[in-house]
C-alpha cells in the first residue's frame, strides 16, 4: 500500500511548503489548472459558468498541497469539481466526514497526470492514451484521479500477465483491463490520526487499500482519496451504505454528545443523507471535562505509577481515584499529548473500560480523575493477595477484559500496556480497562517509559519497535489470561529483559498447564502467535470464552456438586 502522508503528522503540508517555494511547481500547476478549467469549461457543467469560478478553481488548488496539482489526473477534470465539493460540504459540521464512492478501472500503463505527461515518452503516452480511449469506449469505468501509481499500474500488469499466462479469461481478451475497484474520497476537518481512523474503517469492513492520497488544505480540512480493493460486486450503494454505517457507528461511539449527519455523493451528484437515528444536540462549547478543582476532595494515596501518585478521593460526592501527574514529568510535548489523551478519554464509555470524569489540565496541576474501583488491580489479587480464580470465574473476567478491549479497538486505541496491573475491579467483580490513556505517553527521546516493566505482556513486535497493530494487545491479552490461570508471574524466573530476549528471538512462551481446557489452552496460543495476523481479534475472543463458559456451566449443571461450585465462584 502506498500512503503518501506521514499517517499522524501534517506530512502533506510539509510537502506543500517545499513544493510551493519551487518556481518550477507553481508553474505547472498553473498549467494543469489552466487545463483543468478548460476540461471544465468545455463540458456541459452549469458550475463552470457561474461567475467567478476560475478564481474559485484556483483557489481550490492552492489551499491543497502542490502535489495535488502534480499528481492529478488532467483527464479527470471532473475530479477536481469533486473534490471541490466534497470540501465544501466537509466545513458544515453535520455533513462531516463528506465522501463519495465510484467505481475505478486501473490500467497498466496509468492516467495521465502531469507529471506523467512532462516526464515520459510520447509515443508512450499516446499508447496509454489509445488503450485509455479503446477501454472507455468499451464502457468499462474511468481511471483513479490519481491514475500515475506504479503501484496500481504494477498490479494491473500482474492481473494482465496472469490473464495471458492463465489463457481464456474473460478479462484477457482486454488484455489492459484489470477488475475494477472503487475510489473512496473523504474529506473532513483535519486532525491527528484521522488517516489511520479512516484506514482502520475501510479495514473493517474488508477493504484493501491498494493506494492512498492525503492531502490537507491550507486552512485545516483534510481531502483522502484511497483506492480499494475487496469490495466484492461491482457496485456503489452498497458499499456506500455500509461505510456509512461503518462510519456512523465509530461517530456515535466517539461523538456521543453531538448528532451527525453524513453526506454521501456518487458520480458527483452531491447530496447531504442526514441520519434518521440522530438529533443535533446543541453545545455550548464548554469543556465539560474540565473539572472544577473545588469539587474535588483528595482522601488517602493508594498507589504510585511511573507518572505520578494515585489518591483516592470524591468529586461533588461520587467516589474517584485521582492521577496527579508528578511535576517534573511535564513538558511541551507531554502536556501536548495529555491534551490528546484527555481529547479521546472523554469519548470512552463502556462497562469494562474505567470510566474517565474529567481532568484538571492547567499546568502545574494536571490530574486525571477517573471511577475508583474498590477491589484493585488483577496484579494485586493475584501476587499480593494470592487470589485464585476459579474456571468460571476466570471466563468471566476473561470475556470482561475482552469486551473492554474490543470497544476500545473499535475506537481506533491500541492499549499498548494491557496487564494485569491495568485490570481493575470494582466493588460488583466487574474488570474493566484502565490506564489507556497517560500511560501511553512517550517521553522526549520517543522511549516508552512503562516499558520495562511491561515487557512480560508485551507482543514481539512492541519489544522490537516494528509497526504494531490493534494485535498487540490481544498478545498481551493472552499472557494475561495465562497469569489468571496460573495464579503465577509470567517468566518468575528471568528478569523483564530476559523475557524480552526470549520473547523476541527464541518465541519464548508461558508453559500452559496440561490440565486446562484445551479449548482455553488453543486461545491462549493463538493469542500469542508470533505473527499478529494470526491472532485473533476480541470480537473472536469474545465468542471463544462465551462458548467456553457454556460448555463449562453445562457441564457444571449435570455435575451433583454443580450449585456448590457456582456459590465458590464468588470467593475473592
Ligand atoms: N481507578 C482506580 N481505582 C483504584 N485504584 C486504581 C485506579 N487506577 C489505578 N489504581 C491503582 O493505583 C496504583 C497506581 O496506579 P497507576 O496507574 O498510577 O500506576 P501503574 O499502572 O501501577 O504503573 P504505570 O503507570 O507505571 O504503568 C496501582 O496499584 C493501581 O492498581
Amino acid at each position: 500500500m502506498v500512503i503518501e502522508h506521514d499517517i499522524e503528522s501534517c506530512g502533506s503540508r510539509a510537502v506543500q511548503l517545499s513544493h510551493a517555494n519551487h518556481p518550477r511547481h507553481q508553474r505547472q500547476k498553473l498549467e494543469v489548472y489552466n487545463e483543468v478549467l478548460r476540461r471544465i469549461q468545455d463540458s456541459d457543467c452549469e458550475e463552470a459558468h457561474v461567475p467567478g469560478f476560475d478564481d474559485q478553481l484556483w483557489l481550490h488548488f492552492n489551499r491543497l498541497p502542490a502535489r495535488y496539482a502534480l499528481d492529478v489526473n488532467v483527464e479527470r477534470a471532473e475530479d477536481v469539481l469533486a473534490h471541490k465539493r466534497l470540501l465544501k460540504l466537509a466545513e458544515d459540521p453535520a455533513s462531516r466526514p463528506a465522501f463519495q464512492v465510484r467505481l475505478v478501472q486501473v490500467y497498466p500503463f496509468g492516467g495521465a497526470n502531469y507529471a506523467d505527461s512532462i516526464h515520459s515518452d510520447p509515443s508512450e503516452i499516446e499508447d496509454a492514451q489509445s488503450s485509455l480511449n479503446y477501454s472507455l469506449k468499451q464502457g468499462i469505468h474511468p481511471p483513479p484521479t490519481f491514475g500515475s501509481s506504479s503501484n496500481l499500474e504494477a498490479l494491473a500488469l500482474q492481473t494482465t500477465k496472469n490473464n495471458i499466462e492463465d489463457g481464456g479469461s474473460a478479462m484477457s481478451v482486454t488484455p489492459y483491463f484489470h477488475r475494477p475497484m472503487h475510489e473512496i474520497t473523504f474529506s473532513t476537518v483535519d486532525k491527528p490520526k484521522l488517516l489511520s481512523q479512516l484506514t482502520s474503517i475501510l479495514g473493517e469492513m474488508g477493504l484493501n487499500i491498494q493506494e492512498a492520497h492525503a492531502f490537507s488544505t491550507t486552512d485545516g480540512f483534510s481531502l483522502d482519496v484511497f483506492v480499494v480493493e475487496g469490495w466484492p460486486n461491482e457496485e456503489t450503494e452498497e458499499l456506500k451504505g455500509v461505510l456509512e454505517k461503518e462510519i456512523y457507528k465509530v461517530k456515535e461511539q466517539n461523538m456521543s454528545n453531538q448528532g451527525i449527519h453524513y453526506a454521501a455523493n456518487e458520480h458527483y451528484q452531491t447530496r447531504i443523507e442526514p441520519s434518521p437515528h440522530c438529533i443535533q444536540i446543541p453545545t455550548d462549547g464548554a469543556d465539560v471535562w474540565e473539572l472544577d478543582t473545588n469539587q474535588l476532595k483528595y482522601e488517602n494515596k493508594v498507589g504510585s505509577g511511573s507518572f505520578g501518585d494515585l489518591y483516592r478521593g470524591t468529586y461533588c460526592s461520587q467516589d474517584v481515584a485521582i492521577k496527579v501527574l508528578k511535576p517534573e514529568r511535564i513538558s511541551t510535548d507531554m502536556l501536548k499529548e495529555f491534551a490528546q489523551e484527555v481529547y479521546i478519554m472523554r469519548k470512552i464509555r463502556h462497562k469494562n473500560v474505567v470510566q474517565f470524569i474529567g481532568a484538571c489540565t492547567r499546568p502545574p496541576n494536571l490530574c486525571i480523575v477517573t471511577e475508583f474501583m474498590s477491589r484493585g488491580s488483577l496484579y494485586d489479587f493475584l501476587h499480593k493477595q494470592r487470589g485464585v480464580f476459579k474456571l468460571p470465574s476466570l471466563l468471566k473476567v476473561a470475556i470482561d477484559v475482552s469486551k473492554g478491549m474490543n470497544y476500545l479497538h473499535q475506537n481506533n486505541i491500541i492499549h499498548r500496556d494491557l496487564k494485569t496491573a491495568n485490570l481493575l475491579m470494582d466493588e460488583n467483580e466487574v474488570v474493566k480497562v484502565a490506564d489507556f490513556g497517560v500511560a501511553r505517553v512517550q517521553t522526549q527521546s520517543g522511549v516508552m517509559t512503562a516499558e520495562t516493566g511491561t515487557y512480560r505482556w508485551m507482543a514481539p513486535e512492541v519489544i522490537e519497535h516494528k509497526p504494531y497493530d490493534q494485535k498487540a494487545d490481544v498478545f498481551s491479552f493472552g499472557i494475561a489470561l495465562w497469569e489468571l490461570l496460573t495464579g503465577e508471574l509470567p517468566y518468575s524466573c528471568l528478569t523483564p529483559l530476559q523475557a524480552a530476549v526470549g520473547v523476541v528471538q527464541k518465541g519464548l512462551r508461558p508453559t500452559i498447564p496440561k490440565t486446562t481446557h484445551p479449548k482455553l489452552s488453543e486461545l491462549l496460543q493463538r493469542c500469542w502467535q508470533q505473527d499478529p495476523t494470526l491472532r485473533p481479534d476480541f470480537s473472536e475472543t469474545i465468542e471463544i470464552l462465551q462458548l467456553i463458559a457454556k460448555e463449562v456451566n453445562d457441564h457444571k449443571d449435570k455435575s451433583p456438586h454443580g450449585f456448590l461450585s457456582a456459590l465458590r465462584r464468588v470467593h475473592h
